[in-house]
C-alpha cells in the first residue's frame, strides 16, 4: 500500500482518487475549500464537482497542505494548469524528500508555452523529486468515477517510475499503459481541448457529423505538425492520448470544453461562458499558447489560428468555419506523409 497526496479536489482529483482508494493506497485529498473539505470527510461526496457520486470512505480530505504531504511516496497534481506554479512552489517549500511527482492536468502555459511538466521542473528543485510521470487519456472524471471501463497512458523519462505509477492505477475498470514520450503525451492532452471548443462551437451553429468529424481528424493533422516540430514522437498522436481523447472529448456532453464551445456558437460571448461553467475550460489559455507557439516555429494551424480570431478578436463563429473551408486547396496527407509512413513501420 502506498500514500498518495491528491492535489487538487475537483472533478478530476476526486475521481482520481477514487481510483487509488479502490487500489487499496491511503489517499488523502487536499483542496482549497474548507466547506468542500468537510462535506468529503463527513459526508464522502463531492457534490459540486461529482453529483451522485458515493466516495470511498478511506479518503481522507485536507486543507492542510503539509499534512497531505505527511508521508506521502507520491504526489499527484491534479488542479488547473493556471495553477500549477503557485502549488508547486508551495510544495518545493515544504518537501524535504524526493517524491515521485505525478500530474493529470491538461494545458499549455500561455506566454512560456511551457507544458506541465516543465513548470513542475522549474519550480520543484531536484532535491524534492524523483520522476515526473504524466497520466493522460480519454477519461472523463463522471464515468471514471462510475467505475466505467477507461484506459489512460502514463509517460515519463524515466520508465521504472511509469510502471510504478502504472501499478499504483491500474484496475479492472482503469486500465493503464505506458508510453516515454511525454512531450507527445502532454501536447496531445493540452491540444485536443482546442479542438473540442471548436467542435463545440459547430455543434452550437447547427452543424452535424461531418464537421466534427472534419474537425477531428484535420485537427489531428495539426497537433501532429506542432508535436513534430518540438520533438514528439508522432506515433503517440495515434494511440489514447492523441486520437483516443480527442474522440472523447469532441464528442461528449461531459467535456467542458465541448459545452463551452456549444454556448461559444449559439452565440454566447466567452465572458457569459465561462462565469456559467463553474469548472475549468482548459481550451481556452491553451488557444492562446498554441496560437503563439505555432508563430513563433512557423507550424501551420488554421483550426487554431480561427479559434483564436473567435475567443480573443471577436470573429463570428460562422465567419470562422467559412473562412476554414474557403482555405486554398491541399492534398490531404501533405502535411503529415512522415506520421502515415511512422505508423506503417
Ligand atoms: N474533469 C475531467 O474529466 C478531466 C480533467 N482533466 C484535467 O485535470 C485538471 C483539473 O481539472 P478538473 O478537476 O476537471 O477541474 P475542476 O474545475 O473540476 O476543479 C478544479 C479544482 O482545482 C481547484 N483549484 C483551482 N485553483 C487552485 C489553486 N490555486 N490551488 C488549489 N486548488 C485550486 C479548484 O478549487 C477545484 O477544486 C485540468 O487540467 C483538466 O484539463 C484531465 C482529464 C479528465
Ligand atoms: O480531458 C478530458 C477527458 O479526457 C476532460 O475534458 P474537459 O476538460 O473538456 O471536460
Amino acid at each position: 500500500m502506498d500514500k498518495i497526496a491528491v492535489l487538487g479536489a475537483g472533478s478530476w482529483g476526486t475521481a482520481l482518487a477514487m481510483v487509488l482508494a479502490d487500489n487499496g493506497h491511503a489517499v488523502t485529498l487536499w483542496g482549497k475549500r474548507t466547506e468542500q473539505i468537510n462535506e468529503i470527510n463527513e459526508y464522502h461526496t463531492n457534490k459540486r464537482f461529482l453529483p451522485e457520486i458515493g466516495l470511498p470512505t478511506t479518503i481522507k480530505a485536507t486543507t492542510n497542505l503539509e499534512d497531505a504531504l505527511d508521508g506521502a511516496n507520491s504526489i499527484l497534481l491534479v488542479v488547473p494548469t493556471k495553477a500549477i506554479r503557485e502549488v508547486c512552489q508551495k510544495l518545493n517549500t515544504i518537501l524535504n524528500r524526493p517524491v515521485t511527482i505525478i500530474h493529470a492536468s491538461k494545458g499549455i502555459e500561455p506566454n512560456t508555452s511551457k507544458r506541465i511538466s516543465e513548470l513542475i521542473e522549474e519550480e520543484i528543485s531536484e532535491a524534492n523529486r524523483d520522476a515526473i510521470v504524466v497520466l493522460s487519456g480519454p477519461s472523463h472524471a463522471e464515468e471514471v468515477a462510475l467505475r466505467h471501463p477507461t484506459t489512460v497512458t502514463v509517460a515519463s523519462k524515466n520508465m521504472e517510475e511509469a510502471r510504478k505509477v502504472q501499478d499504483l492505477f491500474n484496475n479492472q475498470y482503469f486500465r493503464v499503459y505506458t508510453n516515454e514520450d511525454i512531450v507527445g503525451v502532454e501536447i496531445g492532452g493540452a491540444l485536443k481541448n482546442i479542438i473540442a471548443l471548436a467542435a463545440g462551437i459547430t455543434d452550437g451553429l447547427g452543424y452535424g457529423d461531418n464537421a466534427k468529424a472534419a474537425l477531428i481528424t484535420r485537427g489531428l493533422a495539426e497537433i501532429i505538425r506542432l508535436g513534430k516540430a518540438i520533438g514528439a514522437n508522432t506515433q503517440t498522436f495515434a494511440g489514447l492520448t492523441g486520437m483516443g481523447d480527442l474522440i472523447v472529448t469532441c464528442t461528449s456532453v461531459h467535456s467542458r470544453n465541448w459545452r463551452a464551445g456549444n454556448l461559444l456558437g449559439q452565440g454566447k460571448s466567452l465572458d457569459e461562458v465561462l462565469e456559467n461553467m463553474g469548472m475549468v475550460v482548459e481550451g481556452v489559455r491553451t488557444t492562446q499558447a498554441a496560437y503563439h507557439m505555432a508563430n513563433e516555429i512557423g507550424v501551420e494551424m488554421p483550426i487554431v489560428n480561427e479559434l483564436y480570431a473567435v475567443l480573443f478578436e471577436g470573429k463570428d463563429p460562422k465567419n470562422a468555419v467559412d473562412s476554414l473551408m474557403s482555405r486554398g486547396k491541399r492534398h490531404e496527407t501533405e502535411s503529415v506523409t512522415n506520421f502515415i509512413s511512422d505508423l506503417a513501420e
